[in-house]
């Protein structure tokens, strides 16, 4: 009988001899023969990758090729409590290395482990300095979208689960099966045209998870197409880390989470996007997850991490990952969805969720799933990587043919309704839901609602600095803008070029006024498309914890302000001093702050319809019509008296700022000034009539005249403090009723759906086949 004994490699890592007695003696200690670097009896008690020694007869197996290698009908008790009794003490048995040192010593070991394997699985995952980390569970969670016609459409159907500090749950299933949105739903995330129910619980108890208190990797690349990574990272770092960590361990931390997912070769490479070449599309995932991760979050998901990479990438990062979970003797909990991870990334995951249209067809040990699909008919072909295999046994989007077993004369549908009732009669299945109620069970602590960061002052200037970097080099934001102004001021300076100050030059000031204080502005717009990609970022990070919405709104509106400054007063010299506007520095300095109060006015009113409209096309058609409607209804092309009085002078030309900035503007030129009227009379010589700017205000342009020019200044500035406020308004509104909206959509229901209510084992195979 084999006798077993352990060897403690590393606190996750343990060799498991099994010797007999009396062959210990024929086994040599270090051979200077022996060739092989990895032999455990050449390399004693050192920690080594997956190997053979054929002098000394060792074989060194990861569990899980172990485990994946066993036939079923190993699988007897035999329980050894020594085995049981150490691998308590292990951190994670997925890493235990098992030594057989005689071909006849494998089948003891291979008892021993498996039975090792499964209880340990089952019942005993209590690390004990993970209990500050976080703890997910899930159960009965069904998610479902309204497909306008006909109802709803199930994407996620009762799933439990849970996941762990220290592990990485893995979650597999062919494109479209529900991956991303069980994330979402995890997370706190699910867009608003779904409905969810069933228990999600936070370290036993309902916690909201957004804002800050867990990091997400989403599948789209969100980041500043102008910075290198270097920089990316770095001003990400200056506002995640706290105050506490001095400024070069800031760098440090951000250059080491670079290094660390291979990005050093890239470093000062910029990021790049539509039209300006970068870095390459793996290259750019990374940088997201060293975004991410930087502050080591508690609870980490990742959205296809590897998704863009090579194999030999994809299992660094994962394994970096991986490490993670465990890193600094703190449990981290790890949820990432993953679409082909090769076998040497898959032996990384702890737990896996296998889904199939939104229906758990495994959830358990990664490394006991090969052996689940075995048992269940379906064993992985040999050499076959065994997540390809079953993703390729579950997708059922293509027309295949099997080559094994059942599979031949089954369905795929068939053969997914097979694997899940397979898994619903394993122990494993049963023993999720007492699983779920341990984990309840045992008291953990709140989530903490904010990592600790960046004072907001630092936010701010952080945001202002990164914020003016972008603006200056993305040339569409402000530098295109300026050639374009440019031109057109030209274009006005030149048609208006000396207008004089007869009667005639009354109309034509009125018009170059309007013209700049309209259209000029008007183009504001423009700068739109690069805004969205601002509000994009702004809102992954947001949702990250990163920062807040005020801090983002100063740094904008602090970042343009020398932009603004610009565009207003080179184009704004040009169109004042050709066409001969009023003489005088203190006239030319009102005029260049209209401008620039007329431009961040239009900028303010394009973030606020970015933030309701987040589309390029659709943002920039509604901006353009409700700067339209103002332009018409702002006294000029129709005089304030002739504008009809319902809607129209009240309340839009009350509202409209193209109404303070014409008056502002006319009362600028007009108010003191003296025209000429040089025009014969009938029959006579030139009569020379004088007319005042004052009766020019009143009656040609009918402006208000209780205030001073600057009262129309200060509207419009205070219009500009509102429309910011009204912004961040529907940004924390956004933030704080999307819950509440979602909780009441989430109720439930008098008249349960079909879909939420569906027992995906014992619907029959025609309704499933309708999902
Ligand atoms: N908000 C939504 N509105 C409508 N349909 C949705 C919504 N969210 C998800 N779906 C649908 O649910 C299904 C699952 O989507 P999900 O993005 O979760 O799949 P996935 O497994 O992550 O796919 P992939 O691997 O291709 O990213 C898809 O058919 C998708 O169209």
């Amino acid at each position: 009988m084999a006798r077993a004994s352990f060897l403690p490699l590393d606190k996750n890592r343990v060799m498991v001899n099994t010797v007999r007695s009396n062959l210990s003696s024929c086994h040599p200690p270090s051979n200077a023969s022996c060739k092989s670097s990895k032999c455990p009896r050449c390399l004693y008690m050192q920690v080594f990758p997956s190997s053979s020694c054929s002098l000394h007869k060792i074989k060194l197996l990861k569990l899980s090729d172990l485990m994946a290698s066993l036939p079923r009908s190993t699988l007897q008790p035999n329980t050894n409590p020594e085995i049981i009794k150490t691998a308590f003490e292990m951190e994670n048995t997925s890493m235990i290395d098992i030594v057989v040192q005689n071909e006849s010593d494998q089948e003891d070991a291979d008892l021993n482990m498996k039975q090792l394997i499964r209880t340990r699985d089952i019942d005993h995952h209590q690390p004990a300095d993970d209990l500050d980390g976080v703890f997910l569970t899930w159960k009965d969670l069904c998610v479902t979208v309204s497909d306008g016609k006909s109802g709803t459409k199930p994407i996620l159907q009762s799933l439990i689960g849970y996941a762990r500090p220290g592990e990485l749950l893995a979650i597999m299933g062919p494109s479209g099966c529900g991956k991303s949105t069980l994330l979402d739903a995890l997370a706190g995330r699910l867009s608003s045209n779904t409905r969810q129910t069933g228990e999600i619980l936070i370290n036993g108890r309902k916690q909201v998870l957004a804002y800050g208190t867990s990091a997400y990797v989403t599948q789209d690349d969100t980041l500043m197409m102008t910075l290198t990574v270097r920089e990316a990272v770095y001003y990400s770092a200056q506002l995640q880390l706290p105050d506490s960590m001095s400024k070069s361990e800031k760098k440090e931390r951000a250059d080491m989470t670079i290094r660390e997912m291979g990005l050093q070769e890239a470093m000062n490479t910029r990021i790049g996007g539509w039209g300006v070449k970068g870095i390459s599309g793996g290259q750019k995932r990374r940088v997201s997850i060293c975004i991410e991760i930087l502050t080591r979050p508690k609870l980490l998901f990742l959205d296809e991490p590897t998704s863009g990479l090579d194999s030999a990438a994809s299992y660094y990062v994962m394994s970096r990952i991986a490490r993670l979970g465990q890193r600094d003797g703190i449990g981290r909990t790890v949820i990432a969805s993953i679409h082909q991870p090769s076998s040497e990334v898959f032996k990384l995951f702890h737990n896996l969720c296998l889904l199939s249209s939104g229906r758990a067809v495994y959830f358990g040990p990664a490394s006991a799933a090969n052996e689940f699909f075995s048992l269940s008919g379906f064993p992985c072909p040999t050499l076959q990587n065994p997540s390809d295999h079953f993703l390729k046994t579950i997708n059922k989007d293509f027309e295949k043919d099997f080559e094994e077993g059942l599979a031949g004369v089954l369905s795929t549908e068939e053969v997914i309704q097979l694997l899940i009732k397979s898994y619903k009669s394993t122990e494993r299945y049963q023993q999720v839901p007492k699983q779920v109620a341990e984990i309840c069970k045992q008291a953990h602590g709140d989530l903490e609602t904010k990592r600790s960061h960046a004072s907001f002052l630092t936010q701010c200037l952080v945001l202002t600095r990164r914020s003016f970097v972008n603006m200056y080099r993305d040339l569409g934001y402000y530098w295109l803008r300026l050639a374009i102004y440019i031109a057109l001021a030209i274009g006005l300076g030149t048609v208006y070029f000396d207008i004089g100050h007869t009667y005639a030059s009354i109309q034509a000031r009125g018009s170059l006024l309007t013209f700049i204080a309209s259209f000029l502005t008007f183009m504001a717009i423009g700068g739109f498309p690069s805004f969205v990609e601002d509000m994009k970022i702004f809102e992954r990070e947001r949702l990250n914890g990163h920062y807040g919405a005020v801090a983002f709104v100063i740094s904008n509106t602090l970042s343009a302000v020398p932009y603004l400054l610009l565009v207003s007063i080179i184009p704004g010299a040009i169109a004042y001093y050709l066409p001969g506007l009023r003489k005088g520095q203190e006239y030319f300095a009102y005029f260049v702050s209209v401008m620039f109060a007329c431009m961040m006015l239009v900028e303010s009113l394009m973030m606020l319809v970015a933030s309701i409209v987040p589309n390029y096309l659709m943002g920039i058609i509604t901006g353009a019509g409700i700067q339209g409607l103002m332009i018409l209804v702002g006294g000029f092309f129709r005089l304030p008296n002739d504008l009809p009085k319902p809607v129209w002078k009240y309340p839009l030309h009350e509202i409209a700022f193209h109404k303070y900035a014409y008056q502002g503007m006319f009362k600028n030129e007009f108010e003191g000034a003296v025209f000429q009227n040089n025009q014969k009379l009938d029959g006579g010589g030139p009569v020379p009539t004088i007319i005042t700017g004052d009766e020019i205000l009143r009656d040609t342009w009918q402006a208000e005249m209780g205030y001073s020019k600057w009262g129309d200044l200060a509207v419009l500035l205070g219009m500009i403090a509102f429309y910011r406020l009204l912004f961040l308004v529907i940004i924390k509104g956004t933030e704080k009723f999307k819950p509440l909206i979602k909780a009441f959509k989430s109720r439930p229901s008098k008249k349960p759906t079909a879909q939420v209510t569906v027992n995906p084992s014992s619907a029959p195979l025609h309704e499933e086949s309708k999902l």
